[in-house]
Parts: structure tokens; C-alpha cells; sequence
């Protein structure tokens, strides 16, 4: 029985960390006005310092402290929190929940990875009985290889499940399960000859279904098709039935292919959510959501319980939107060099709780239905027009609305009207004129529609909550390789920008209906890509002043020396303080300094360009899906924590440039410093490019002494190198 004197789950302020990012917060911040002051002073003061190279460095010197100042939003109350599920009320009590999985593309999103996605949330530890657990795949290629794939993996989910179940399997995607065993977990069982043997019966079956799929994928087309009428099915087998009368209760399974018409935009993943949550609305209709990306599997089977201790929790239950689980990786490498797991980020989370909580982070979240419908208080009194703009022309969508927490199985393969009802719905013109995407559901402005709807949900008012069990719920495919990475970032970040640029600008439509501090955690990564200035700017004015012999910073004995070095210092050590409480090495701060100045220099830059020209109607963002097809040879590098440099050439001759301006600057400056004895005043310029030129050894490694598939090209260098000997050239010639 539930215990109404415990709580279901409990936070506590993260104390130390709390102290020692405001402390940083005040030191650091005096000594950015301290810099303000010396160069506002310099300007007045001093008619010889040359302008152009000055005020660039300024500016940009301004905009990363902006970022900085809205990036203590999320630095100002970190908290943790924890849950007791053995509180939870009994299993009959549990509310309902629907599970959605999207997939798009069977060539880049592999139906082996899908189907183990799809198993492991079929066999989530939640009572499958009376529809309690439903779950729905969007197949946006609409391809047929997903549709007879998923019938086979629902065959093979029900051994499976039955399995789980007897053994109390944790891990319940089969792919992991069969590649790392288990052991702590089936420790009761393992020496017992049954467990033997129902494990290597299990294992036989998941071999069978494997080859099943591969000879699916070999005789089926894989085309991607973007023409093509809604086809929705609920998978089971009727034949089966009777002889599974013993078995174990399943999940609901329903595969929807929603219409795609090429007149016809989709709004990416955020339409196909959209269609679930109409679909499901007619069959299941669960109170609560969990949303997986294709390749996100479930790793604990009690996710959907841990969510509950929120969901349930009578004082926050009234405002709580959704429940947040971070995005772990199941790839990721020992040395990380890509950043990969995004430990900077989730400690952001952490933050973001406690001012209102965390972002909405597009997979691995348990978000409640109503929340998405925009109804905090049903009002029977609504009238119908009214609800048609709003939830579009589908009466029977519209009851659906007010009896979200009664749910109503329909058995949808015998009832036409229903079938005929639900096509209507996944129809691709059922959203026009209509709030969906706007006020209703996920919204489509953007192409991050996980920040975004967020976005949305915290300014009307609902809070969400952060949590990062020791083990994760959910396990996805990062990708492995320096490209997939920078196309991945740049994605997110044009997205984001999209937002930063528009009317939707955290900084005024959070305004007057967020608290500062909520208005600031959202702003830092709507506008975080403005960096990009800083980054050119450090990589190359300085640079090239001190071939001109230009002073554009303070003197090692003028006392300003030390404000730079502090700040300089200061920010070098609270990431080192970060990296290394969260359990890293000090390895994790040289990568994740370099993957952001990489990201700075690239995805920054490019995202910025790309946002801009789509707000002057100049080019189109779309979200393709990223790859998760592995690249063996990719994979070796990766494993080994070496760079994988075939990226695209965009990406890489911009980066090489700077290197190379970078290591001749600090060459030939230094035989200048040393000829004219200015090593006082020009320390500072020589020091920036001998930080990036050690940084960032290993794209010398890459350009100069790697000889195997991952090195820079030839082709990148030798572009590079013409590009970085212009920019000195016309720097040496022209005056400022
Ligand atoms: O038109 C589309 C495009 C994508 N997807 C699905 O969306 C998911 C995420 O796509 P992916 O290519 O893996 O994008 P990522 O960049 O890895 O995704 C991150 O960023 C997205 C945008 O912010 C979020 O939606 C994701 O949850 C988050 O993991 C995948 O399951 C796709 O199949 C669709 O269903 N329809
Ligand atoms: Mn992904």
C-alpha cells in the first residue's frame, strides 16, 4: 500500500558547487568589468592604439561575457534529485502511459537498432495489463521494410518479454543483452540449469529474428518514400492468440505511417509526434508520454516508475510538465574526444532544476499529454468552434481531449469507423489551419522542437524535473566521427539560432512570463552561437598584430596583466573544477576545450550564417536524421581516441587555417618579439597562439605526420595553407 507520509521522491541543493559557482561568479565578474574598464579607458585615453583590430577585440570580448553572464543562470542552484519507487502506489493504481518511437529512414536508422528500441520498451516493468503500456512507432520513410520488421520483432518481444519477466532481466534491449552479460542482475538464476537453457533457447530465437530481418532488408525496398496515404496498424497476430492464452500480457504495438504528400511541408519529428499523439489519442489515450528516438533503447526497465514518483507526487504533480531522463550514450569511447557524452551539458540540467527546471532534451522524457494539449484545467464549457481551431475538425479527437485519464481502449481492428477516423487524423493536411504546432502539441517553428516546446511549456507556466539515476534509463548511438559530429552540432545550433532571431527570442517572449533567471538559461543557447566572433577574432587579430608589432593587450607590468590573467585563469580553472567533480579527467578538459573551439570555429559560425539567411527568405533548414550506420574503419579510430579528420572540407579548411595562422604567427612573432625586445608588451599576443598551437596538436598530427585514412587531406591542407599565407600576406601589407 502507498505510505502517504513518504515522499515519492526528494532533492537536495548541491551545496559545494552551489558556493563555488557563485564565488567564481562574483570573481569572475569583477574581473570582466575590470576589463571593461581598462579598455574603455584605453580608447579615450590613448590616440595611438590602431581602431579596427582594438574595437574587434572589444566587441567580441562583450559578446562572449554576455553569454557568460546568461550562462550562470544554470550555475546559479544545481540540485539533485532521487526516487523511491517502493513507495509507488500498487500496479492496478499506476496511470497509463504511451510510448512513442520515431523513426525516418531505414538506410541511415538501421531496423536492427529500431526493433531492439521498440523491444526494450515493450518490456519496460510496468503492468502491460489493461493497456497500461502502448506503444507506437512513426515510420516517417513509411517504408515497408519498418512495417514487416516490427511484426517479426513483436513475435519476438514475447518470448522475450517472458523472459525479462522470469529472470528479472535489467538490461531488456536483446542486442546489449546479448553482447555484455549480465551478470549482477541474473545472479539468483545463473547457475540453475532452467536459466540455462531458457537462455540459450532465447538466444537462439533472437538469432533467427536477426536473420529474419536481414533477409527483410535484403528483398525489401528501403526507398524512403514522400508520397504516400497514412497507414496505421495494430500489430499482433490473431492466430497466435488463443494458443498464448497462457502467456504473459503484452503491450499494445501500432505501427502509423502518417500521410506524406511532397505539397505538403512535415515539420520533421515534431509533426510526426504530433501524429501520435492524435493517433494514440483515439486508441489509448494514456495520461502520460515517454518519447524515444530510434536508437535511444531502454536500459533500466523502471524508467517508467522512477517517472511516476514525479508524476504522482500530489505537490509537484499540478505544474509538472514533464520528466527528464539525460541522453547517455552506449558508445561513447574511453577518451571522448568528440565531447560525445555531454558532460558539460547534463551538468547544465542540473542547474536549469532548480530555477524551473531542466530543457526539454527530445528523447528519454515522460511528458504529461495534457500539458502538450494546453489544458491545465479541463472547461467543459469551451465551445466547439473554438476547439476545432484549436485540436482541428475530429469530433471524435476532441472527446478524446476531456477523457484523457479515462482511458478507452478501442479494438481497432474491427471497428471501421475508428480506422477511417484515426487515417483522418494522420492525414497530412489535418493540422492546417489549425493550433497544432503552434499552441497545441510539439511546435514546429524550429527544428529543435525538443527546446522549443520546452520553451513553450515553461513560459505557460509548467515545470519540469531533472533526473540522472547512477544507472541510465536510456541508452543511445552517438556518432563516432568528426564530421558526423560538427553536421549533428551545427543542426542543433541553426535550429536554435532560429529561435534567437525571431519574435520567439527568449530575451523577449519570456519576458514578464518567466523569472530572469529561466529567461537566461534559455537565452544562453539560443544565442550561444554568436561565439563563432570570439573565436575568429582571438584566432586571428591578435595574431596578426603581433607580426605588425600592434600592442592590443596590457603589458606583463601594468596591473591590468592580471586582470587578463585572472580571467584567463579563472575560467580554465572552474572548468578543470567541473570536469574533474563529475568524476573526469583532466584528458576531458583538454577535449572538451578543443571540441568547443572546433565547434566555435565550424557549427558556430555556420549556424549563425544559416539562421540568418533563413530569416531573409534566402534558404530552407530542414532536420535530416543523422547517420547511424558504423563506419568500421571510423569506429577503429574512434576506439583508439584518434581524430577522425575526413570531414567535410568546410568544416576542416577553416580549422587548419587557423592552425597554420596560428603556428607561423607564433614563429615568426616570437623572432620579432626577440629582435625588437618587446616580449613586455606583446606576451599576451604570443601566448593566445601558443595555447591553440599545443591545444590543438593533433590536427599538426593530422595534417603533417598521419599517414592513415583519418589524416587531414592533402587536398584540405594545401587549400588551408593558401588561405592562411593570403591572410598573413595582406596583413603585413595593408595599415590600419
Ligand atoms: O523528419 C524526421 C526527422 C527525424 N525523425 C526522428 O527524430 C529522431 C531524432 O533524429 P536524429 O537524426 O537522431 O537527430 P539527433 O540530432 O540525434 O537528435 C537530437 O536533436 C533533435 C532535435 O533537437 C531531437 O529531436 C532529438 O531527440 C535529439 O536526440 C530520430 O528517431 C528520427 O528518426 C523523424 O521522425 N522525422
Ligand atoms: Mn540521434
Amino acid at each position: 500500500m502507498e505510505d502517504n507520509s513518504l515522499p515519492l521522491n526528494d532533492f537536495h541543493v548541491k551545496k559545494t558547487n552551489l558556493l563555488l559557482n557563485r564565488l567564481h561568479m562574483f570573481l569572475h565578474g569583477i574581473a570582466l568589468l575590470s576589463l571593461f574598464y581598462y579598455r574603455i579607458t584605453t580608447l579615450i585615453h590613448n590616440d595611438n592604439i590602431p581602431l579596427l583590430p582594438y574595437i574587434l577585440v572589444f566587441i567580441t570580448e562583450l559578446i562572449l561575457s554576455f553569454i557568460w553572464l546568461l550562462s550562470q543562470a544554470s550555475n546559479w542552484k544545481p540540485i539533485t534529485r532521487k526516487v523511491y519507487i517502493e513507495r509507488l502506489p500498487e500496479n492496478e493504481k499506476l496511470p497509463s502511459i504511451d510510448v512513442f518511437i520515431c523513426t525516418a529512414d531505414p538506410n541511415k536508422e538501421p531496423s536492427l537498432g529500431v526493433m531492439n528500441t521498440i523491444i526494450s520498451a515493450l518490456a519496460l516493468d510496468y503492468p502491460s495489463d489493461n493497456n497500461k503500456l502502448n506503444v507506437y512507432l512513426s515510420d516517417d520513410g513509411g517504408s515497408f521494410v519498418t512495417l514487416l520488421a516490427v511484426k517479426e520483432a513483436w513475435k519476438f518481444a514475447k518470448f522475450w518479454i517472458s523472459f525479462c519477466r522470469k529472470y528479472e532481466v535489467m538490461n531488456r534491449c536483446p542486442e546489449a543483452y546479448f553482447l555484455n552479460e549480465e551478470i549482477g542482475d541474473v545472479r539468483k538464476f545463473d547457475r540453475s540449469h532452467e536459466f540455462v537453457l531458457d537462455k540459450k533457447e532465447i538466444e537462439k530465437k533472437y538469432d533467427e529474428f536477426k536473420d529474419c530481418l536481414v533477409k527483410i532488408v535484403a528483398g525489401t525496398s528501403t526507398i524512403v518514400s514522400k508520397d504516400h496515404p497514412p497507414l496505421i496498424e495494430v500489430i499482433s497476430d490473431s492466430k497466435d492468440q488463443a494458443m498464448d492464452s497462457d502467456k504473459e500480457e503484452m503491450p499494445l504495438l501500432v505501427y502509423v505511417a502518417r500521410e506524406k504528400r511532397p505539397s505538403h511541408h512535415h515539420n520533421f519529428k515534431a509533426g510526426a509526434l504530433n501524429v501520435l499523439l492524435r493517433v494514440s489519442g483515439l486508441i489509448s489515450n494514456s495520461p502520460y508520454i515517454l518519447v524515444l528516438d530510434c536508437d535511444m533503447y531502454c536500459n533500466d526497465p523502471t524508467s517508467a516508475r522512477q517517472a511516476m514518483c514525479f508524476h504522482l507526487d500530489s505537490k509537484l504533480s499540478p505544474k509538472l510538465a514533464f520528466v527528464q531522463f539525460p541522453q547517455t550514450f552506449a558508445n561513447i569511447s574511453e577518451t571522448d574526444i568528440y565531447d560525445g557524452q555531454w558532460r558539460y551539458l547534463w551538468q547544465k540540467w542540473h542547474g536549469l532544476d532548480g530555477i524551473g527546471g531542466p530543457i526539454l532534451s527530445g528523447t528519454g522524457f515522460y511528458i504529461k499529454r495534457k500539458a502538450l494539449y494546453g489544458i491545465q484545467n479541463v472547461q467543459e464549457d469551451v465551445d466547439l468552434i473554438q476547439l476545432q481551431k484549436s485540436f482541428g475538425s475530429s469530433n471524435e479527437f476532441i472527446k478524446s481531449v476531456y477523457t484523457i485519464n479515462k482511458p478507452n481502449i478501442r479494438n481497432f481492428s474491427d471497428d471501421s469507423t475508428l480506422q477511417k477516423e484515426i487515417q483522418f487524423l494522420a492525414s497530412c493536411s489535418y493540422d492546417k489551419d489549425t493550433n497544432w504546432g503552434e499552441k497545441v502539441g510539439f511546435r514546429y517553428f524550429t527544428i529543435v522542437e525538443d527546446y522549443f516546446t520546452g520553451f513553450n511549456l515553461h513560459r505557460e507556466g509548467w515545470i519540469s524535473v531533472y533526473i540522472e539515476p547512477s544507472r541510465p534509463c536510456f541508452l543511445g548511438a552517438s556518432p563516432i566521427s568528426l564530421g558526423e559530429f560538427l553536421i549533428q552540432n551545427t543542426k542543433w545550433l541553426v535550429g536554435l539560432m532560429q529561435v534567437g532571431l525571431s519574435r520567439f527570442s527568449p530575451l523577449l517572449y519570456g519576458s514578464l512570463r518567466m523569472s530572469t533567471l529561466q529567461i537566461m538559461g534559455y537565452a544562453e543557447f539560443a544565442y550561444v552561437p554568436l561565439c563563432f566572433s570570439y573565436i575568429y577574432c582571438l584566432a586571428i587579430v591578435p595574431q596578426l598584430c603581433l607580426l605588425r608589432g600592434i600592442a592590443l593587450y596590457p603589458p606583463v607590468s601594468s596591473p591590468f596583466f592580471l586582470v587578463f590573467s585572472f580571467l584567463f585563469l579563472s575560467s580554465q580553472l572552474k572548468h578543470v573544477q567541473e570536469v574533474l567533480s563529475t568524476g573526469h579527467s583532466i584528458q576531458t578538459w583538454a577535449n572538451e576545450q578543443r571540441f568547443w573551439m572546433m565547434k566555435s570555429a565550424t557549427c558556430f559560425l555556420f549556424a549563425t550564417l544559416e539562421a540568418t539567411m533563413e530569416k531573409f527568405g534566402l534558404t530552407k533548414v530542414s532536420f535530416l536524421p543523422t547517420n547511424k550506420v558504423v563506419d568500421v574503419e571510423q569506429a577503429k579510430l574512434y576506439q583508439m581516441g584518434i581524430y577522425d579528420f575526413q570531414a567535410p572540407p568546410l568544416f576542416m579548411v577553416p580549422l587548419c587555417s587557423l592552425y597554420i595562422l596560428n603556428v607561423a604567427s607564433f614563429f615568426i612573432g616570437l623572432v620579432k618579439i626577440l629582435q625588437d625586445q618587446k616580449g613586455n608588451e606583446m606576451f599576451v599576443q604570443a601566448f593566445i597562439p601558443f595555447f591553440g598551437m599545443v591545444l590543438f596538436f593533433p590536427l599538426f598530427e593530422g595534417m603533417v605526420l598521419r599517414t592513415d585514412k583519418g589524416r587531414v587531406s592533402p587536398f584540405v591542407s594545401i587549400v588551408s595553407c593558401v588561405i592562411s599565407i593570403i591572410i598573413l600576406f595582406l596583413a603585413l601589407v595593408f595599415s590600419y
